[in-house]
C-alpha cells in the first residue's frame, strides 16, 4: 500500500506538545528522590517503578509481563542528573534513524544501529490531545489513510483506565514512520517522569540488527480483540491477524 499522504508536511519536533492547557512537563507532578545514582533500595522513584530497569536496560520480565507496572523515572524535584540509572529515556540519543520506502507499507523506519533487548529506542511524540479531539480526529481518517494517533488505555484495576492520546499528524518524530507488526521487535511503554501524563516510550523487545524494519504492535500486545478491522496487515509474520489493530477511543 502506498502512502498517499504528504509525510514532507510534517514538524518535525524534538519535545512532545500539548495542546490540553494546564499540564506541563517543566515542572513535576511527583516528589523527587534525595539519593545521587539512584540504584539502592531508598530510592522512592525506583521503587515507586519496583526496579524495571537493569544497567539502563528495561528487564526482560517487564517486557514479558502482561500487567506491567507504571514506570516512574526521576524527575526534575529529584537531586540526581541525567546519568542517573533511572533516568533512561530522558537521554539524549544520537541513532542515525533512516525512514525508507516499503513498497507495500508506504514508508517505514529502520536504524544504522543494532540494539539489545530492553534497550530504549524513541520515544513516540507528537501533539498531545483530549480523548473527545482524537475522536474527531480519527473520524475523519479513510481506512485507506495512514493514521499518525497512537491511543493507549491503562487499566488501574477493574474501574479506571487512563487514556493517553498523541496525534504526530502533523508534527512528530521518526516514530510516526514506524509500522504495524503481528510480530514486532519493539514495544511500547507509558514513562512518567514530570506528569502525570506518561512518554510513549519505545524498546527492544528482541536484539535488532542494523537495518532491520522497526515494528511495533498497534494493539499493544494485548489479547484483548480489537474494535474494527480496518485495512489489511500486510506485515507477513507467520501470526498475522490478517488485519491492522485499530482501538476505539
Ligand atoms: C504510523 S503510520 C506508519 C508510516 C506509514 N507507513 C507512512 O507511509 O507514513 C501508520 C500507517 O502505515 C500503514 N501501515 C502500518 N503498518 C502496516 C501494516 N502492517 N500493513 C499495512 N499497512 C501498514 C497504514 O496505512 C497505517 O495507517
Amino acid at each position: 500500500m502506498a502512502s498517499n499522504y504528504p509525510t514532507a508536511l510534517f514538524q518535525r519536533i524534538f519535545k512532545r506538545e500539548y495542546s490540553i492547557e494546564g499540564i506541563s512537563d517543566t515542572e513535576s507532578y511527583y516528589p523527587g528522590c534525595h539519593c545521587k545514582t539512584c540504584l539502592d533500595s531508598q530510592c522512592s522513584c525506583l521503587n515507586k517503578s519496583k526496579y524495571v530497569y537493569d544497567e539502563g536496560f528495561l528487564k526482560i520480565d517487564h517486557i514479558l509481563s502482561k500487567f506491567n507496572y507504571p514506570i516512574f523515572e526521576c524527575n526534575s524535584n529529584c537531586v540526581c542528573d541525567l546519568n542517573c540509572a533511572n533516568r533512561v529515556t530522558q537521554r539524549d540519543y544520537l541513532y542515525c534513524f533512516q525512514v525508507f520506502n516499503t513498497d507495500y507499507k508506504g514508508l517505514g523506519l529502520r536504524c544504522h544501529t543494532q540494539f539489545s533487548t530492553g534497550q530504549f529506542v524513541i520515544e513516540f511524540i507528537g501533539e498531545i490531545i483530549k480523548v473527545r479531539e482524537a475522536k474527531k480526529r480519527l473520524e475523519k481518517l479513510n481506512t485507506i489513510d495512514p493514521c499518525y494517533i497512537i491511543i493507549l488505555k491503562e487499566h488501574a484495576g477493574d474501574t479506571k483506565t487512563f487514556i493517553t492520546c498523541i496525534d504526530a499528524t502533523l508534527k512528530g518524530n521518526e516514530s510516526r514512520f514506524i509500522n504495524h507488526s503481528c510480530k514486532p521487535n519493539l514495544t511500547i511503554m507509558p514513562v512518567r517522569v514530570n506528569s502525570i501524563l506518561p512518554h510513549l516510550c519505545m524498546f527492544a523487545l528482541k536484539d535488532i540488527p542494523i537495518g532491520e524494519e522497526l515494528t511495533y504492535d498497534y494493539a499493544g500486545g494485548s489479547d484483548v480483540i480489537v474494535d474494527k478491522a480496518t485495512s489489511v496487515c500486510l506485515c507477513k509474520s507467520d501470526n498475522c491477524r490478517g488485519y491492522l489493530p485499530y482501538q476505539d477511543v
